[in-house]
């Protein structure tokens, strides 16, 4: 496609009202054809010059926006951690103030309280929402994303503190860089950029940032139900940059799992006991723990809950296939994580377990010992966190009951006195979208136009909790453009954002734009 060709209202126009498909040709519809032929010739010549300078103007600013991805990395912005919740309101404010100071209609929406696991409550950060443009004749896209991050720590084995942006030959480490701040920041640098040029937006463009993804998006559910016939009533499609390329090829981004993340606790005897004195006398509350955390999968990777593996979705023929073609090295996947082996060493497998099939992760044990030294002690009370991810066709509810139950029942074979509860703190579903649409033909030229090939196109093994309740409670159809590189270990030690990837990314979101605008309304 080329960068820009007129709308079709503007090709309707040039030639007297009529669409191209029910033309009669006579010598005036040939003369009009003839012009158009021009028209289109020299927009599209003024629209790729437009694009040159847009390009120029973001190779120009890369050291500005680095600086602003320096600022937002330097706010620890754990949304998990409730001792930061200041810094997560100062990072909202942030992003609030950087669009009103680009003129945007800002607002920082209200999305109430939290509730803790001890029945506390605290308050939950506000959520921004900005418009740039309301041209009614123009598209209108909203871009989500989230300013909140996974909780990080120099001593968990960062080669350079975590807040503290440092470049390292062309990659930016830090907390947050690729999940999700450099992303959303280069979204903003895609629309200061045609500002700054005096550039008139070809597509409306709205946005919803979040601070609470990383555990679960808490009251945003609400808040989207709430703003349908408001802020989202004129949105056309939601755009979302908050996932990774499979490999160093771009890819577009159709699905993502799910996550139901449970808090499994066992409590027996009032206080902490000297595993010396009163081990071998006490049934002890980790003993029964790790007994019934053994239960929910098997070594080779099979979930035994009952009813969930039932409930998947079989693999289509055509998804194989879609899998099959894709350039994936598995041993390269290997070595970058550091093992030499894997669940599944072919590649149709792999992917399929990393996307369309669902697992049980065990992430923790509150209450457990685990500073170093050998403290010699039996814990009182201890809380297994572990999450199954979620594929179609699961659903959060029916899985909550058959974790809960399934818990329950192997825990009274052990005819412990200890006391177990169960509870699921996040429930989000996964989310799959429609390919053929165009968006993501939109999607797929702009890729060509900045990086000159074709994307993957893939699906995400993480989650994003909002995805489904923007798809269910809107109707419009979302498109997930990443930007983050394969090896950009979100959530892990030495979290980086390659500049290639940021300042790229930014440009392929100037394109972006530009392609949407030209998507038929009428098409969709
Ligand atoms: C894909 C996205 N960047 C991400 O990492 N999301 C988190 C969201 C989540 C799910 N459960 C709790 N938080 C993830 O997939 O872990």
């Amino acid at each position: 496609m080329l960068f820009f060709l007129p709308s079709p209202p503007l090709c309707k126009h040039i030639l007297g009202g009529r669409s191209i498909d029910c033309l009669d040709w006579t010598s005036e519809t040939k003369m009009n054809l003839q012009t158009l032929s021009i028209i289109l010739l020299v927009i599209s010549y003024a629209q790729a010059s437009q694009y040159i300078k847009l390009v120029q103007y973001v190779d120009d600013h890369q050291e500005e926006y680095v600086e602003a991805l320096r600022e937002w990395v330097a706010i620890e912005s754990d949304s998990s951690n409730i001792q930061k919740r200041p810094e997560l309101h100062r990072m909202m404010d942030m992003v609030a103030e950087k669009l009103r100071l680009m003129g945007g209609t800002v607002e920082l929406v209200d999305t109430g309280e939290q509730e803790l696991p001890d029945g506390q409550t605290i308050t939950l950060p506000k959520v921004v929402t900005a418009q740039f443009g309301s041209d009614p004749s123009k598209h209108t896209v909203c871009v989500y994303g989230h300013v909140d991050v996974q909780p990080a720590k120099l001593e968990d084995g960062w080669a350079t503190d975590p807040y503290n942006l440092t470049d390292i030959n062309g990659n930016l480490y830090g907390r947050g860089t690729s999940d999700n701040k450099a992303p959303v920041l280069a979204w903003i640098h895609a629309v200061k950029a045609y500002q700054a040029l005096s550039m008139v937006l070809p597509v409306n463009v709205k946005f919803l940032i979040e601070g609470m993804e990383e555990t679960g998006s808490n009251g945003l559910d609400a808040m989207i139900l709430a703003q349908k016939d408001t802020f989202l009533s004129d949105v056309d499609y939601i755009i979302i940059s908050d996932c990774g390329w499979l490999s160093r090829r771009p890819a577009l981004t159709y699905g993502t799992r799910g996550n139901c993340y449970f808090f499994a606790e066992v409590e027996g005897p009032k206080q902490d006991l000297h595993s010396g004195v009163y081990g071998g006398a006490v049934i002890e509350p980790m003993t029964d723990l790790i007994g019934i955390l053994d239960t929910l999968i098997s070594p080779s990777g099979r979930i035994l809950i009952p009813g969930i593996q039932e409930a998947v979705a079989p693999l289509s023929d055509e998804e194989w296939k879609m899998y099959q073609d894709i350039e994936f090295d598995v041993d390269h996947f290997k070595s970058k994580i550091g093992v030499n082996h894997l669940m599944y060493n072919n590649k149709v497998d792999l992917l399929a377990h990393r996307w369309r099939y669902p697992t049980v992760s065990i992430h923790g044990i509150k209450g457990a010992f685990s500073d170093s030294g050998t403290k010699t002690v039996i814990p009182a009370k201890v809380t297994a966190k572990f999450s199954i991810r979620q594929v179609p066709d699961m659903d959060p509810a029916t899985v909550k009951k058959q974790v809960t139950d399934y818990l329950h029942s192997k825990f009274a074979k052990r005819k412990s006195p200890n006391k177990l509860k169960v509870t699921m703190v996040i429930g989000a579903k996964p989310w799959l979208a429609e390919t053929q649409h165009p968006l993501y033909e939109a999607g797929k030229a702009a890729i060509k136009r900045v990086f000159n090939m074709d994307p993957d196109l893939i699906r995400e093994g993480g989650t994003i909790p909002i995805a489904r309740t923007f798809q269910d409670v809107t109707g419009k159809s979302i498109i997930m453009m990443p930007i983050g590189g394969f090896d950009d270990g979100m959530h892990s030690q030495n979290e980086k954002m390659s500049r290639y990837n940021y300042i790229e990314g930014t440009k392929l979101f100037i394109a972006y734009l530009n392609e949407v605008a030209q998507i038929n309304k009428s098409s969709v």
